[in-house]
């Protein structure tokens, strides 16, 4: 594991807290975000709501905020008539955002005399080539015909430069839906040598393999092959299938796991609404949380459907009483 991420793990009592679903919280707030550019369009127009979600996160125990850049891509500024250095602006300013709110919450916290929190780590979103699509294939993984890896990389290239560039401390892509896309970051980020350390997160839908069908196992073998992924995992999934994948991940890999579920709700993208949670049993998120902990996760939080309740909640399980005494860093 890299340093910053072994220490946050070490400091936050064996499992750090990752914040919940970002667009989720923004919408709540009351963000627009049916756009094509999902939660980014907020980096253009309404900047002081996405520090406003980071710091509701980090007051409610996250360890680890993500950027808001998750469907913020390059094309998908110039489409909306900005310049290239305008749309390169934006990724960087998704990571200035973060970082101030991180500094800016550590800065208060510090001037109480019990300080309850850790020092928080900031990793930059990257979404899929499908969450650019918006299609639909960000939960298939179908990404038709003519795709290649040389392809991927091309898309993913440029914006990964810009956002490593910017000063987190993680690179978090998120939702990987498929194998091809799998492969085409880790090449990436040896192509580019990316010094800052990545997580590579899939998306499942049946809880046994990627949204496209193919298998973790398949996946395991590039990411495991680079020293450049430190965390492996599986996000926006419906959490009743996180334990079991959690058993598979560590089957397959070394690496440190984290696991950040949807709340289960299904997103009906008819008639665009959430549809209450499947077989969810009796088990509260927080009581889940726990249970992915005993497997072997060592970094927990929410996606979609989730919000600072659900975190503050996941914190105080996982960190039982260190998390409201956690040492500083
Ligand atoms: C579709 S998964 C979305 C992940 C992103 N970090 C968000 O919460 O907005
Ligand atoms: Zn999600």
């Amino acid at each position: 594991m890299a340093v910053a991420v072994e220490e946050i793990v070490r400091r936050a009592g064996g499992c750090a807290v990752i914040d919940g679903g970002f667009a989720t919280q923004l919408e709540a707030l009351g963000a627009d975000i049916n756009d094509p550019l999902w939660s980014a369009a907020c980096l253009i127009t309404k900047p002081h709501l996405i520090k406003e979600v980071h710091m509701q996160y980090l007051e409610a125990g996250a360890d680890v905020i993500i950027s808001s850049s998750y469907q913020a891509t390059i094309p998908g500024f110039l489409a909306r008539g900005m310049l290239l250095e305008e749309a390169e602006g934006l990724l960087r300013r998704s990571i200035e955002l973060a970082l101030e709110a991180r500094d800016e919450f550590w800065k208060s916290t510090l001037r109480k005399s019990k300080p309850v929190y850790n020092h928080a780590l900031v990793a930059a979103s990257i979404g899929s080539y499908g969450a650019y699509l918006a299609d639909g294939s960000e939960y298939s993984g179908s990404y038709g015909e003519d795709i290649s890896a040389e392809k991927l990389k091309d898309f993913h290239r440029r914006r990964l430069q810009v956002l490593a560039s910017a000063g987190p401390d993680l690179i978090a892509f998120e939702a990987i839906p498929n194998k091809m896309e799998a492969q085409a970051l880790v090449e990436l980020l040896e192509e580019e040598n990316i010094q800052v350390p990545s997580w590579i997160c899939f998306s499942s839908v049946d809880g046994k393999n990627l949204c496209s069908g193919e298998s973790f196992a398949e996946c395991l073998q590039f990411l495991n092959a680079s020293d450049k992924v430190t965390i492996v995992g599986v996000n926006c999934t419906p959490p009743q299938f996180i334990e079991g994948i959690i058993r598979e991940l560590k089957k397959q890999t070394k690496k440190a796991i984290a696991v950040y579920p949807n709340s289960g709700e299904i997103w009906d993208g008819r008639e665009k609404r959430w549809l209450p949670a499947q077989c969810f049993g009796h088990k509260s998120f927080d009581a889940l949380a726990k249970r992915w902990q005993e497997a072997g996760a060592s970094l927990v939080g929410g996606c979609c459907r989730t919000t600072p309740s659900t975190i503050r909640a996941v914190s105080k399980v996982l960190k039982g009483k260190t998390a409201y005494s956690a040492t500083q860093i």
